[in-house]
């Protein structure tokens, strides 16, 4: 974990800019010259559920960006009402199991690069982030979200179970009792309900008052030194990343495992099917 954080500590000094801008299917980036800030936008319609590929291509942009001379990086998502559906219910309904593997493990591969980034992070939530939407901003360091839409871990009203390194994201953010409570439950937060348990930051009006508050978070580091910065960050988030680093073989055989289950099969149908009738 320590390497993964000094290798890309070598490109935070902050000197000149260029103009830059990188477009997937799944996955646009650009960064500002002016500003410095990169925007990492999430473009797969209708809900960015994050399949193997939506995640392979956002790995992929995260990394890149450190090796990037930026002030700090947006999650964000190209659409009007979703900031992401999280996980594709699909990826885990009748898996191959190959393919399940693949699957989880760029789940966990983008969670840890989002997780240790040398540049700071802010999730502008422009839209409903259950589950794993909720899980990525939970990786980053800030969270601003739009107003009137839900957020949460809600995995326990699909039948399956938050994996450790899920709720030590949440119970890094809330307290370890309204974590218990929201996750057996599996609650969804209102974007005011959210802000009181501190599940967030800042509530916004709309993605571009988001923009503008995390151009405002970013500005926090301009007087702070920015090794000293990235190693209090390793000193916080470290233990949690080392966990999941050094566990990454068992936390994936679990996963492919309790995919086989037939009652989590099931499960997964009858959530499905509800979802299709909600029209
Ligand atoms: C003991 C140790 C155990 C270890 C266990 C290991 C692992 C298990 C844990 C795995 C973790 C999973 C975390 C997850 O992320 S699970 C996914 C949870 N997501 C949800 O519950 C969200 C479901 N979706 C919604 O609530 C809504 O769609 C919405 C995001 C609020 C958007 O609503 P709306 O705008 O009204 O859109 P529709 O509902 O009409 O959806 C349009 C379209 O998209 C399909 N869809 C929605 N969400 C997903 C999804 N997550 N995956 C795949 N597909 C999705 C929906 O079915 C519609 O499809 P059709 O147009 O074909 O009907």
């Amino acid at each position: 974990m320590a390497s993964r954080m000094f290798i890309r500590s070598k490109s935070i000094a902050f000197n000149t800019l260029r103009t830059y801008s990188s477009s997937t299917k799944l996955v646009d980036v650009s960064i500002n010259d002016k500003t410095g800030i990169a925007t990492v936008t999430m473009q797969r319609p209708p809900v960015n559920s994050l399949n193997l590929e939506l995640l392979t291509e956002l790995n992929g942009a995260l990394q890149d960006l450190g090796s990037k001379k930026i002030k700090g990086a947006i999650l964000t998502s190209s659409l009007k009402t979703i900031f992401s559906a999280g996980l594709d219910i699909l990826e885990m309904y009748k898996p191959k199991p190959e393919r399940a593997s693949a699957f989880w493990t760029s789940l966990q591969d983008t969670w840890l690069t989002l997780y240790s980034t040398p540049y700071p992070t802010v999730a502008a939530i422009n839209g409903h982030s259950p589950a794993g939407g909720c899980l990525l901003s939970l990786a980053c360091e800030y969270r601003i979200m739009v107003n009137n839409y839900t957020i949460g871990l809600n995995e326990t009203k699909l039948g399956i179970v938050a994996p450790f390194w899920f709720v030590a994201s949440m119970k890094n953010v809330i307290s370890h009792r309204e974590s218990e409570l929201a996750l057996t439950s599996g609650r969804l937060y209102k974007t005011d309900e959210a802000l009181k348990v501190g599940l967030i930051d800042e509530t916004a009006e709309n993605k571009d008052d988001a923009l503008a508050k995390a151009e405002k978070f970013f500005a926090r580091f301009d007087a702070v030194n920015p090794i000293a910065r990235l190693l209090t960050k390793q000193e916080l988030r470290g233990e949690t990343i080392k966990e999941l680093e050094d566990r990454k073989q068992e936390d994936l055989d679990r996963f492919v495992g309790f995919l086989m289950l037939p009652a989590v099969q099931k499960g997964l149908d009858v959530y499905l099917q509800a979802l299709k009738k909600k029209q």
